[in-house]
């Protein structure tokens, strides 16, 4: 993103006003990881961070995937493959894939910068959060399956060699007690869960799908102020097999995957539709609306974005997903699907991506099946605005 002298040139301009030495990290040491990454800094882009977003990657990676992600990183970074090979724990945990999540602690070595936030591939950006570099390090939040170990989806660090071969070195000798790279943070950030609660970041920079199934009443009580979504555990966005929570940010992902990217800030001079602060302002505004339209997890109704094979990733899958899904991409405002009532003002959300007709049956069936959307469309005040129309 940054080549060439004129993205050099902007770029340091922008960053007189900016923090030159902070970043947004990601990894993907897979092709289909990639398509999470990518997703990782459209979402960042499109909220308008003033920080780097660096991706770092293994070799193995495809050429293909490599470009795509030069066009949205600021840096691809690429490092060695690091695995735990721990198969014994990896097999208590469930994931014996998490073994190279170890690669993760290469983060530390990117000394350029001074302190950084690590996001997994598979997380969603909802909302700006650039306020997470005011955290000092090791700060995350809690990991759902065991709240005093800290979840390593979203962490705020500071790299640095000395700390990056501390950690190589516990990895050599002890391993780690779930065989990836969650385990060995929390036992060398051991004194997380008991001595700064500053260093606690609240859950919604960490929502991930469980805690929906999990406690569904807080959900319906804080998920509004979701900031990251993570689609932790074996089943992704892009992965064929459905995700029956979260439908409403599996779609949004899908979105944010075939979009065209946004310019980062100083490079906005050079787009038509993202100039003016306010467009952008009323895109930020717009993220959150989203989740009132998340519906209970109980659904099982096929979602177009979403493929119902069983086999795994492949290119043709994608193909298929890039024709299936409507691309109103060319518009940066179609982003939330938001509609706007006579007045101007901005009062219900649409699911992304879904066409009106399949959306209005699909919504029908679910009603007649007892599946309400009540914190959605089927909201009290929605179907009583419905009501008021109909008696006007
Ligand atoms: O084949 C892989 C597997 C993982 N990753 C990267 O490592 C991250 C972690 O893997 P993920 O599949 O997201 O793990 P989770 O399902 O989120 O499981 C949990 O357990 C992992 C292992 O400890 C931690 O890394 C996670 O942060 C934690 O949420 C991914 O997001 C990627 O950035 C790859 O690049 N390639
Ligand atoms: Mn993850």
């Amino acid at each position: 993103m940054s080549s060439g002298p004129l993205c050099g040139l902007i770029t340091m301009l922008g960053m007189s006003k900016m923090s030159a030495g902070e970043a947004f990290v990601t990894l993907a040491t897979t092709d289909p990881y990639c398509m999470g990454a990518t997703v990782v800094a459209k979402s960042l882009r499109r909220h308008g961070t003033t920080r780097q977003i660096v991706v770092m990657v293994t070799p193995n990676i495809s050429e293909q995937s490599t470009v795509s992600l030069e066009k949205v990183f600021d840096e691809v970074i690429t490092v060695d493959v690091m695995d735990s090979e721990d198969r014994l724990h990896l097999a208590l945990l469930g994931r014996p894939e998490l073994g190279t999540t170890f690669t993760k602690i290469h983060c530390w070595t990117l000394t350029q910068y001074s302190k950084c936030v690590f996001l997994d591939a598979d997380t969603l950006v909802l909302c700006n959060v650039d306020e997470l570099f005011e955290r000092d390090e090791l700060s995350a939040a809690p990991d759902p399956g065991w709240p005093d170990c800290f979840n390593s989806g979203v962490f705020v660090f500071r790299p640095s060699l000395q700390t990056h071969k501390k950690l190589v070195n516990l990895a050599l000798q002890h391993g780690s007690f779930d065989g990836g790279d969650q385990g060995l943070l929390n036992s060398f950030f051991s004194s997380w869960p008991v001595e700064d609660i500053a260093k606690h970041l609240p859950f919604v920079y960490n929502l991930s799908a469980n805690s929906v199934y999990t406690y569904l009443p807080a959900f319906k009580q804080f998920g509004h102020n979701a900031k990251i979504v993570h689609f932790l555990g074996p089943v992704k966005p892009w992965s064929s097999q459905r995700l029956d929570t979260m439908e409403e940010f599996v779609s949004q992902w899908w979105k944010e995957y075939h979009s065209h990217a946004v310019l980062p800030a100083p490079m906005t001079q050079l787009s038509q539709d993202w100039d003016k602060p306010e467009q952008i302002q009323e895109n930020l505004g717009r993220s959150n609306s989203l989740l009132t339209h998340f519906s209970p997890p109980s659904q099982k109704l096929p979602s177009r974005s979403e493929p119902q094979s069983h086999a795994d990733y492949s290119a043709p899958l994608v193909e298929h997903f890039e024709s299936s899904i409507r691309t109103e991409d060319e518009d940066p405002h179609v982003g939330t699907g938001r509609q706007e009532d006579r007045d101007g003002t901005a009062e219900t959300c649409t699911p992304l991506a879904v066409d009106p007709e399949t959306e209005q049956l699909e919504h029908r069936r679910k009603w007649e099946l007892g599946q309400a959307d009540y914190l959605g469309r089927d909201a009290y005040e929605n179907i009583q605005r419905m009501l008021d129309c109909f008696l006007d």
